[in-house]
């Protein structure tokens, strides 16, 4: 297992010297957050990223995320350019040591969430979900009341000037079936994954957040069944997937340590996310620290499987709460992911001792 912690580059106010203070962190996450999505990543700026990364004594292995341009989803006939840059992004990327590219396939938007700083009875805030603040909401009015919490900091893929063409959006989407997306989704992949492993890189596909439709467009990355559906229509190793255990376990018929036992086992899981949730008896739910005792993800199960299959990927700690006065971007403050990946540390070490 190896530590990794999300850094969000030019656009994080954390330092990666804080980030490397934390026990057994051996590397971050990055991605370019200025270059247009289905544009080719230049190589001088992925070069410096990489550079700051090392001398600040990280790895940069991972990449979260390199994004999947609206055509290429559509089956527009303009994808062929955006699958060209692609190829190119992971040929780029592959040069400066990027082994594992992260992305999702959910239509226009990244995870949706009705409340990005819903306060905890102890005083910490986290993201919440409340159905009927989301299904049957005009996507465009829960745009406006998310732009105006959380201190002006946007969910990934609520980006301002991606909202401002989301009727035209909406539009292209009409008509748009969850076999046509997958077909899409296949498409690519098949273009992409004999670059991808040229270049020794594994793709991850993120599941859908939460997993299941949201304001009529379809998902298909929702469940284990999905899962397998994906790995056999492109069964090269090549072609794998980020594990996130709040994404998946956001529906509570999910079985993560089913999934996990089958994905980590057959070796298709490069990258995983550890991310605990709280299910509330209404359906609704919202995010909590990453001990096992707080929410409904099984931590400690998940991790012994990891640890039983040797596992060499790599694992960060998801959303976290704000805690202690700090300010960051919502889900990725320093603070609580830093507690979160210490517990997982601590299990693992508690494992490795066991094993002896
Ligand atoms: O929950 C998060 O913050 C991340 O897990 C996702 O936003 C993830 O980066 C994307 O869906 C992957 O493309
Ligand atoms: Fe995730």
């Amino acid at each position: 297992m190896k530590m990794t912690f999300r850094w969000f580059y030019d656009e994080d106010n954390i330092p990666l010297g804080y980030m490397k203070q934390i026990p057994g962190m051996t590397g971050v996450v990055g991605a370019l957050y200025h270059i247009p999505v289905g544009a080719p990543w230049p190589e001088t700026a992925v070069a410096t990223m990489v550079e700051e990364a090392h001398e600040a004594g990280l790895a940069l292995e991972v990449i979260e995320s390199v994004n999947i341009h609206e055509d290429i989803k559509l089956g527009l006939p303009t994808r062929e350019t955006y699958i060209e840059n692609y190829k190119e992004t992971i040929k780029t990327l592959s040069k400066f040591g990027v082994k594992v590219i992260c992305y999702n396939f959910m239509p226009i938007f990244d995870w949706t969430r009705s409340d990005l700083a819903m306060p905890l009875p102890d005083g910490s805030t986290v993201l919440s979900y409340e159905r009927d603040q989301i299904e049957g909401i005009d996507p465009v009015v829960l745009i406006e009341r998310i732009k105006n919490s959380a201190k002006g900091h946007a969910m990934p893929g609520w980006e301002p000037e991606r909202l401002s063409k989301i009727e035209a959006l909406f539009e292209q989407y009409q008509g748009m079936t969850e076999e046509k997306l997958f077909d899409h989704l296949v498409y690519f992949l098949e273009a992409i994954i004999p670059v991808a492993k040229a270049c020794d890189v594994r793709m991850a596909i993120h599941p859908d957040d939460p997993p299941w439709s949201v304001f009529g467009l379809p998902r298909i990355i929702k469940n284990e069944k999905d899962l397998d559906r994906l790995m056999a229509a492109v069964p090269e190793v090549e072609n794998g997937i980020t594990l996130c255990t709040g994404s998946l376990g956001a529906n509570l018929a999910n079985n993560l340590p089913r999934i996990f036992e089958k994905f980590v086992g057959n070796d298709r899981a490069p990258f995983i996310h550890i991310r605990n949730v709280k299910h509330l008896e209404n359906g609704d739910f919202h995010e909590v620290a990453h001990r096992d005792d707080e929410g409904s993800v099984d931590v400690k199960a998940l991790i012994k499987i990891l640890h039983k299959h040797d596992y060499q990927g790599y694992v960060r700690p998801d959303h976290g709460r704000m805690i202690w006065g700090e300010d960051a971007r919502p889900g990725y403050g320093l603070y609580d992911r830093a507690l979160g990946a210490m517990y997982m540390q601590g299990l693992w070490d508690m494992l490795e001792e066991e094993n002896k």
